[in-house]
């Protein structure tokens, strides 16, 4: 009954009405964006230079980044500022980061007199972040995972950040997927993640050769015990750079890098059921529960050298 109610109304008139208005508003405002990189002159290319034009897909940003006039929002490349000024509509507050002197100039002409946009010129990578509690970015692609990690080191609620496609689905892949990677483990370490749009090249202007994917990441606790991070870290790039071998070869032929003393005795003590996976098997609870094996049982080797070192005295 209710399904044909739906399918009458969405094969009628008054919907094909409404969905081209919808579909007229957009192009309006996605044409705004446009003459606004024509009037100051912005080719783009340069510095990972994509514009976000569709009116349609920006607003989606904003909606999911469910913002409240509290929030204080970090915003990553904020380009001539067609997602600032979204942001800055419903935010308590937007700082926008910017390497490029030429677009700092833009979002001054077009900010200075807007109060709650902060402008801060500078590479990212390099600037220190201020508090803010959520991170919504337009991300320029080549510093995707450097500045993610950057991120996550910093208290945040909520990050609704645009990456390339498949860098996405490497972030949220699972166990036993071509996907699934350092990238996913250590993401999984930090925060839930989760894709919300796929995004088209024809979004952006001008077009990039890759398509791109909003994703939503939320930051929490780790959810399994670590017991050293750094080396959990090393462990997991270690062996996923070894990833079509079984761990017990990965942790051999990466050792150089682990430096884990007695490593024949520890491999040989480390639970075969594990052992004789592949790294791209495992979960990152699992890969974790290897990592803290290999830190007790390091610390166990070096007390037995210690003690006939002693012994031998
Ligand atoms: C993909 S564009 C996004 C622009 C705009 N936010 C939008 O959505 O259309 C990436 C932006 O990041 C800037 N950018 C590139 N590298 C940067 C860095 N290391 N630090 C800060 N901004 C950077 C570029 O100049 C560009 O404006």
């Amino acid at each position: 009954m209710i399904g044909s109610k739906f399918d009458y109304y969405f094969n009628s008139q008054q919907f094909d009405s409404l969905r081209t208005k919808v579909f007229v508003l957009f192009r309006r405002f996605s044409a705004l964006v446009r003459s606004l990189l024509n009037k100051y002159n912005v080719k783009g290319g340069s510095f990972d230079q994509h514009f976000l034009v569709d009116a349609g897909y920006l607003d989606r940003i904003v909606t999911a980044a469910e913002l409240g006039p509290d929030d204080i929002v970090l915003e990553i490349g904020a380009g001539v500022g067609n997602l600032t000024e979204r942001l800055a509509r419903k935010a308590k507050k937007v700082i926008a980061i910017e390497l490029d002197p030429a677009l700092v100039n833009i979002l001054h002409d077009r900010f200075d007199n807007v109060g709650n946009i902060e402008i801060v010129a500078g590479d990212a990578l390099k600037v220190d972040f201020p508090e803010f509690d959520k991170v919504v970015s337009n991300l320029p692609y080549s510093i995707s995972s450097e500045i993610t990690f950057k991120l996550f080191r910093h208290k945040f609620k909520l990050g609704i950040l645009m990456y390339q496609y498949e860098f996405a689905l490497r972030m949220v892949s699972l166990p036993n997927c071509k996907d699934y990677s350092r990238l996913t483990v250590n993401t999984c370490y930090f925060a839930d993640a989760s894709i919300l749009m796929k995004v088209p090249k024809g979004a952006f202007q001008p077009e990039p050769e890759v398509d791109s994917a909003v994703v939503r990441l939320v930051p929490r606790p780790v959810p399994f015990q670590v017991k050293d991070e750094a080396f959990f870290m090393d462990f997991v790039t270690s062996v996923f750079s070894q990833r079509r071998k079984k761990l017990r070869n990965a942790i051999m032929n990466m050792n150089h890098v682990l430096k884990i003393p007695g490593i024949k005795e520890v491999v040989a003590r480390l639970p075969e059921d594990l052992m004789s996976k592949r790294a791209e098997n495992l979960t990152p609870c699992e890969l974790a529960e290897v990592a803290n094996l290999i830190i007790d049982l390091k610390n166990l080797v070096i007390l037995k050298e210690d003690n006939s070192e002693s012994l031998t005295r």
